[in-house]
């Protein structure tokens, strides 16, 4: 790990990424950008929008233009959209840039957290969502391991609880270079 003061969050749809980074940054007063608003910030439109403008392959683009310009940054939080790691080259970039965090969850807690919000486009009218989220995982969940500098499991637990788990494992990591 290089350029020790960013802390970047990974995992799946509802794990709390957002959530978690926003208080994780409000604690160690660090800057927070969540990549997905900062998108939206920037587009003046919503990510439903971009994808249905440009497709999946739209958004992946400018999510990887926006990753690697906020790696390079120091002294933030990021949370990442759950198929950041998609990309070998973002996967690259925040493993040399940061501490990863991956916040996992179970299919079950990705199902309850991502049942009221509208905003994901991959499950905007899906019949099986419990399916969708499941195939995901499957392909993802080897990729935020890849990469990961600690795992912090979520499910049923406080963001404020895995706020103080991911700051002991800031507290137990090797210093930067
Ligand atoms: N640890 C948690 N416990 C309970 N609810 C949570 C937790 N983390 C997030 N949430 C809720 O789950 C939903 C999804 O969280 P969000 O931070 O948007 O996840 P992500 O950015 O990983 O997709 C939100 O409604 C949020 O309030
Ligand atoms: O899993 C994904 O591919 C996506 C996750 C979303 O972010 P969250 O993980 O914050 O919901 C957002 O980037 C977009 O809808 C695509
Ligand atoms: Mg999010």
């Amino acid at each position: 790990m290089t350029g020790g003061c960013n802390i970047f969050l990974i995992g799946p749809m509802g794990a709390g990424k957002t959530t978690v980074g926003r208080r994780l940054a409000e604690l160690r007063g660090l800057e927070f950008i969540d990549s997905d608003h900062e998108i939206e910030a920037r587009t003046g439109v919503d990510i439903p929008y971009i994808f249905e403008r440009e497709g999946e392959a739209g958004f992946r683009k400018r999510e990887s233009q926006m990753i690697s310009e906020l790696v390079m940054r120091g002294g933030i939080v990021l949370a990442t959209g759950g198929g950041a790691v998609l990309d070998a080259d973002n996967r690259r970039v925040l493993a040399a840039h940061g501490y990863v965090v991956y916040l996992h969850a179970s299919v079950d807690q990705q199902l309850h957290r991502t049942s009221r919000a509208d905003n994901r486009p991959l499950l905007h009218n899906v019949s099986d969502r419990r399916g969708v989220l499941s195939s995901l995982f499957a392909q993802r969940d080897p990729l935020y391991r890849e990469i990961a500098d600690l795992i912090v499991s979520t499910d049923g637990r406080s963001a404020k609880t895995l706020v103080h788990e991911i700051e002991q494992g800031l507290d137990g990591s090797a210093p930067p270079i």
